[in-house]
């Protein structure tokens, strides 16, 4: 493309770009270019007095907007914001859980590297030369060179307070603008350089400012140009020059992309674009950041003002600012789209209530979250956008990794080891494997070490579901619950890789528990004329699950239940080494049972009416019994007239009396046949770990 003159903006341009813009042929990519061409030439004209003040903010304002919705846009047909959907489609063949794969560069090396000392050595040369960094960037950005461009002043904005090896060190990076996108390794030393002196407040919403929020101290930036304490070191020197009236673009540590030569106008071209929440595209190869967390960039513009100025962010930039406002704002709820994902709900992990709580899978920095020590974060640099995703999830599809952060962490509302009825052996195994080891993990070591599968086996409407979410409210770990038939069903041709970024997950909330209702669905006897999909699932979750019941670092838990135990594979019955049956509830647990609902109620039974209610109600499973009460609650309203109902004050409802269970009993049946029964014995007998 073309340079514009400072004098004119070509018409043929624009109708070149109009026609591929309007054309309805070209690709995302094709027009997102040309919209950052555009923007690039409005701000030209502006700056060289072509156009007004306000028509230069209202073309900025449009054409940003545009290009925005195309850099954002997850549709593959028209927008940009694909990306881990294009790249898994290129890198599916090569996806391989065991492929780890670990770059030959280190912080020592690279000083090695050709690339990296012809950088350096431009870098000193700079300090002589001064190139002025808007030439190197706006090459960066494809041929809008402002380089040849007369009137256009160079940055001799540099204070001569400030050149220091941090001017060098941006000067540097933006020097050396299109050599930087090449290599990954010299985004590096962006990180630690500082970006140029601009004069007062009106500074650019540049993209950066969006990477300032993620900036941490604890995050040490590897310098390629400038020693580290060049950049450490910087904020008394930036303090000077904001003193001297010579303030940094930051405004905390934020940047102004360097090609902002014809400074005071165009400052005042972003102030403007400020305003009308417009965006600078096309910054990000020269930003520059700096890692540290000083108070001394305030000079400029205080962190709530920047933080309510939407400057620009590339999609990526945007989505990971969210997620990191979101988890600081909603430490207990999942981030919003952090991959841009649809979301898709999954089943089991549906019915998140006020006392959902999500560990997000990021680390929190002070390691003492759940996990969160074991986590380590990507390495990355204040600069690099991309969120601090676990080593472990590397090989994960990011949304799928999004949709069990949403549909499948889930405490559940709360249920106490009283609500369960009964069922005191598998209740105290539990808490021995679940929730002691969980509080003295120092203790449970060795061969005390609690087993990493169980199976929870019995009769329909027992209260395996139930006891499941005793767990998830009682363990303190972070619980994952999910029906293995939504795995199945939904994710057909997915699953596997459901199945396989629900361990990776795990592992990274750790301690977590697994939940999986219907285990049986999932893990069924592999036979011939089983579904291809179902078998690949299988395998998938049997290895995974080797893996975290093996592994003695791993303290996941894997719990299922299951009513068809008879039908799960021997390899899976292998892994779930605890068995535990839950059966009917016997006579003293179903007098719990209608103790506790009728406890919530308007009721005039006495001992001797629940005696009786308990006897007849022999053979019921917990369900059962719930679902009798039910109806039993019924009976004072059904008594009523129906005129009554209208009227009725609820207080003027008879209690709950015997003869209404006696008339719920007529309806109520037990739901488990004998004979079904038998072979649950019978399992229990044969696999099953209670006594
Ligand atoms: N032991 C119990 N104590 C108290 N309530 C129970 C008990 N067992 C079952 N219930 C009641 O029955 C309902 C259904 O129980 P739950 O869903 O846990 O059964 P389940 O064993 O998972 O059945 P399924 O095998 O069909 O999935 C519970 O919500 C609860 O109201
Ligand atoms: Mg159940």
């Amino acid at each position: 493309m073309e340079a514009p003159s400072h004098s004119t903006v070509h018409l043929s341009d624009w109708q070149k770009s109009y026609f591929a813009i309007t054309s309805g042929t070209c690709a995302p990519g094709q027009k997102a270019d040309e919209y950052r061409a555009k923007i690039l030439r409005i701000q030209y004209a502006w700056a060289n007095s072509e156009i007004s003040q306000v028509c230069a903010a209202n073309l900025f304002k449009k054409y940003a907007e545009k290009y925005s919705a195309i850099i954002d846009s997850d549709n593959i047909e028209t927008g940009l914001n694909n990306y881990a959907e294009n790249i898994l489609t290129l890198a599916k063949c090569q996806q391989n859980d065991s492929d780890k794969w670990q770059s030959a560069l280190t912080t020592d090396n690279v000083f090695e590297l050709k690339c990296v000392q012809e950088r350096m050595q431009a870098g000193k040369n700079f300090q002589s030369s001064q190139m002025a960094p808007t030439d190197a960037c706006v090459l960066a950005d494809k041929g809008v060179s402002a380089s040849g461009a007369p009137g256009l002043p160079k940055l001799g904005i540099f204070s001569s307070a400030g050149e220091t090896e941090l001017c060098a060190g941006s000067a540097k990076c933006t020097s050396q603008g299109p050599d930087l996108l090449e290599h990954p390794s010299s985004s590096k030393s962006l990180q630690s350089s500082v970006p140029p002196v601009t004069k007062t407040s009106e500074t650019l919403p540049a993209s950066s400012a969006s990477l300032n929020e993620q900036v941490h101290i604890g995050f040490q930036a590897t310098p390629l140009f400038g020693s580290k304490e060049a950049t450490s070191g910087s904020s008394p020197r930036m303090s000077n020059n904001c003193r001297d009236g010579h303030h940094l673009s930051l405004s905390n540590q934020s940047a102004i992309p360097a090609w902002s030569a014809s400074s005071g106008k165009r400052k005042a071209f972003y102030g403007l674009a400020d305003e009308g929440s417009t965006v600078i595209p096309s910054l990000a190869p020269c930003q520059a950041s700096i890692s540290t967390e000083t108070g001394s960039f305030s000079g400029n513009r205080n962190r709530n003002e920047e933080s309510s100025v939407p400057g620009f962010r590339t999609a990526k930039e945007q989505l990971w600012v969210d997620q990191q406002k979101k988890s600081q704002n909603l430490p207990q709820r999942a981030p919003v789209s952090s991959y841009g994902g649809v979301k898709k709900s999954l089943g089991a992990g549906r019915s998140r209530g006020p006392f959902g709580k999500f560990v997000p899978p990021v680390p929190k920095q002070d390691g003492n979250e759940n996990g969160g020590a074991q986590c380590k974060p990507h390495a990355r640099g204040p600069t690099d956008p991309s969120p601090p995703v676990d080593e472990r999830l590397k090989n994960i599809e990011p949304k799928m990794v999004e949709l069990i952060m949403h549909e499948i962490m889930d405490h559940g509302p709360p249920v106490g080891w009283d609500d369960i009825a009964g069922v005191e052996f598998a209740k105290a195994t539990i808490k021995e494997i679940v929730v002691w080891p969980m509080l003295r993990p120092d203790i449970f070591t060795g061969l005390r070490g609690p087993p990493k599968g169980i199976l929870l086996f019995g009769p329909p409407g027992t209260g395996k579901t139930l006891i499941g979410k005793c767990i998830a409210c009682q363990s303190g770990a972070t619980f994952f619950s999910i029906s293995a038939s939504s795995l199945t069903s939904k994710w057909v041709g997915e699953g596997e890789k459901m199945v396989r970024a629900l361990f990776a997950v795990a592992r990274c909330q750790q301690p977590a528990v697994i939940f999986i209702d219907e285990i049986d669905s999932l893990l069924s006897q592999r036979g011939d004329g089983e579904h291809e999909s179902s078998r690949r699932i299988k395998t998938e979750f049997l290895v995974q699950l080797d893996g975290a019941t093996t592994s003695s670092e791993d303290r996941i838990l894997v719990v299922g239940a299951t009513n068809r135990p008879q039908e799960i594979d021997e390899a899976a019955r292998r892994r779930l080494v605890k068995r535990l049956y839950i059966p009917l509830p016997e006579a003293s647990a179903r007098k719990q049972i209608v103790t506790r609902l009728m406890s919530k109620e308007h009721c005039s039974l006495n001992e001797e009416e629940i005696e009786l209610i308990v006897k007849k109600s022999s053979g019921f499973s917990g369900a059962d019994m719930t679902q009798l009460c039910r109806e039993a609650s019924l009976g004072p309203i059904r008594s009523l007239q129906s005129m009554d109902i209208a009227t009725i004050m609820p207080d003027q409802v008879r209690p709950i009396a015997f003869l209404d269970f006696e008339s719920a009993f007529r309806t109520v049946r037990p739901s488990v046949s004998s004979k079904d029964l038998e072979l649950y014995e019978t399992w229990n007998q044969t696999f099953g770990c209670g006594r």
